[in-house]
């Protein structure tokens, strides 16, 4: 029986890891981790992550032939394949620091390997590293090793969040970098063989290894770059007249550009577009590529932009001033269908508020109270360091208050700030809470999510991201 082991058992290592145990019956696979508290909740009945249809799927195959484990060491020396899915962080401190990879943990993990090895190995990088790690890795296990032979392959992984399932089940393609030797060329092939379980071969695409790593850093600089160009465009849209939506749809439909991740919002967030951008930045700095490190800088900074500008809006609608007055946050996650807010655009638009005094009261129907203290009061990119190693108990934050449903979240507020895309927002009765709220009662909607003209009807001011300014609004400057 082949034995898989994946080392790091987070929103990548287990959705993928259950994925593969469902679809290769004969294949066994652990998936380990250093924190225990992760593990024993994903041998238990609430899984550290939420993701539609992951419950159903480790169901079916936990104490079959997957598990869960603290035991690393043991489950590394048994597999014939072991994927390496740990955090790799941005820098914050020393040489690189605010965009290069932090691959102490990545580096640590291929230590280990090489130590408790006894038999050979195929060793797939899972996590998204920079270009040229496998070389790096390479050497590490060839010089810690007792003349193991390892093979290093590139397995970049590409879903998103809140459909991880779905798109592991049928994924748009699977990339497989590996050394062009035959040694290599085997690798890749038994790779190949366990996706070919359930992925159609023709979207099985093999490279060398620099290829892989970089078609990683470029596709998600290539999305995020989309929605910078869109939210750009929204600013463009407020200013003139013109509504972003009918903008996107007229620019998608367009066969070569194509109607996806088109949408307007408050910003992009998620634990990977920033960081991975900002590491190819580095890269091409340190290629001595200037200019296509500004390039892709600029995505970062439009997205920062739509961030601000959103957070003065708000201001600037309210008589140029929140302090004490009580706003709504609906929607803390960084996007809809998951309780993740990492980089979530929700943390620097309720620090701006908070700037600003306003007292908030969040709402959002995955996300826990503890975490939105610990968001609010951690510092830039701590929050991607694996959790045991981050602050217990966070410092909470005053003026901030956690609300477990809508209505009451709303009552007596000045303004609603919608940040997440959740379908529950559009169904939520509006008079009902308009009627709760200070006059004149603001929403502004970060996701394009309500009815605007509806709300108008009612009663509200309405703010929405690329749409034809509100009368209220039209004359007040975009960024203040
Ligand atoms: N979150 C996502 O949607 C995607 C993430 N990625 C990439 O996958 C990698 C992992 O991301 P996530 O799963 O989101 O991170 P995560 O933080 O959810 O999981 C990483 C896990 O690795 C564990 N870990 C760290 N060092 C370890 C070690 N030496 N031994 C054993 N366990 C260790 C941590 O305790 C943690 O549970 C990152 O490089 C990320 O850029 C790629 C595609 C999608
Ligand atoms: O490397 C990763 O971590 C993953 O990053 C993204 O996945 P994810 O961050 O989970 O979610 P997305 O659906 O891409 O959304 C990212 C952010 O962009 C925002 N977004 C997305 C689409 C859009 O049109 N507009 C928009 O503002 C979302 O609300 C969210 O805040 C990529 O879509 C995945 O392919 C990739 O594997």
């Amino acid at each position: 029986m082949v034995k898989i082991c994946c080392i790091g058992a987070g929103y990548v290592g287990g959705p993928t890891m259950a994925v593969i145990a469902l679809k290769c019956p004969a294949i066994e696979v652990a998936v380990v981790d250093i924190s225990v508290s992760r593990i024993n909740a994903w041998n238990s009945e609430q899984l550290p992550i939420y993701e539609p249809g992951l419950d159903d799927v480790v169901k079916q195959c936990r104490g079959k032939n997957l598990f869960f484990s603290t035991d690393v060491e043991k489950h590394v020396s048994e597999a014939d394949i072991v994927f390496v899915s740990v955090n790799t962080p941005t820098k914050t401190q020393g040489l690189g620091a605010g965009k290069a990879a932090d691959l102490t943990y990545w580096e640590s993990a291929a230590r280990m390997i090489a130590d408790v090895s006894k038999s050979d190995k195929i060793v797939v990088e899972k996590s998204t590293v920079p270009v040229k790690t496998a070389e790096a890795i390479e050497k590490i296990l060839a010089h810690n090793s007792k003349k193991i032979n390892f093979q290093i392959l590139s397995n970049p992984e590409f879903l998103a969040e809140g459909t991880a399932i779905k798109d592991l089940f049928n994924p748009d393609r699977v990339l497989i970098g590996g050394r062009e030797t035959p040694e290599g060329a085997k690798a890749i092939q038994t790779l190949k063989d366990v996706y070919a379980h359930w992925v159609p071969v023709d979207r099985i695409i093999c490279t060398n290894l620099w290829s892989a790593e970089l078609s990683k850093l470029a596709a998600n600089a290539f999305l995020a770059q989309r929605i910078s160009s869109v939210n750009a465009m929204s600013a463009l849209c407020e200013a003139t007249g013109a509504d972003v939506t009918q903008v996107s749809h007229a620019v998608g439909m367009d066969s070569r550009i194509g109607p996806k991740f088109l949408n307007a919002s408050v910003g992009f967030g998620g634990s990977c577009f920033q960081k991975d951008i900002l590491n190819l930045v580095y890269i091409c700095e340190c290629n001595g590529l200037p200019e296509v490190a500004n390039y892709w800088k600029q995505v970062i900074k439009v997205n920062d932009y739509q961030k601000t500008r959103f957070v003065n809006r708000v201001v600037a609608s309210m008589f140029n001033t929140v302090s004490g007055k009580k706003i709504a946050v609906l929607g803390f996650a960084f996007k809809k269908d998951t309780g993740d807010t990492r980089e979530t655009p929700a943390i620097d638009v309720c620090r701006g508020l908070l700037g600003d005094k306003a007292r908030l009261s969040i709402y959002d129907p995955q996300v826990s109270e503890d975490q939105i203290q610990r968001d609010l009061s951690m510092k830039k990119f701590d929050w991607d360091h694996p959790v045991h190693l981050q602050q217990s108990t966070p410092t909470s934050v005053e003026q901030v208050s956690f609300i477990g449903d809508a209505y009451e979240a709303t009552k007596d507020a000045h303004g609603v700030c919608i940040l997440t895309e959740w379908d529950e927002f559009k169904k939520l009765d509006y008079q009902r809470i308009y009627d709760n709220m200070q006059k004149p009662a603001f929403v502004f909607d970060g996701r394009n999510v309500v009815d605007a003209e509806k709300l108008r009807e009612i009663g509200f001011i309405v703010y929405s991201i690329g749409k034809p300014l509100d009368a209220w609004l039209k004359d007040m400057p975009a960024v203040a």
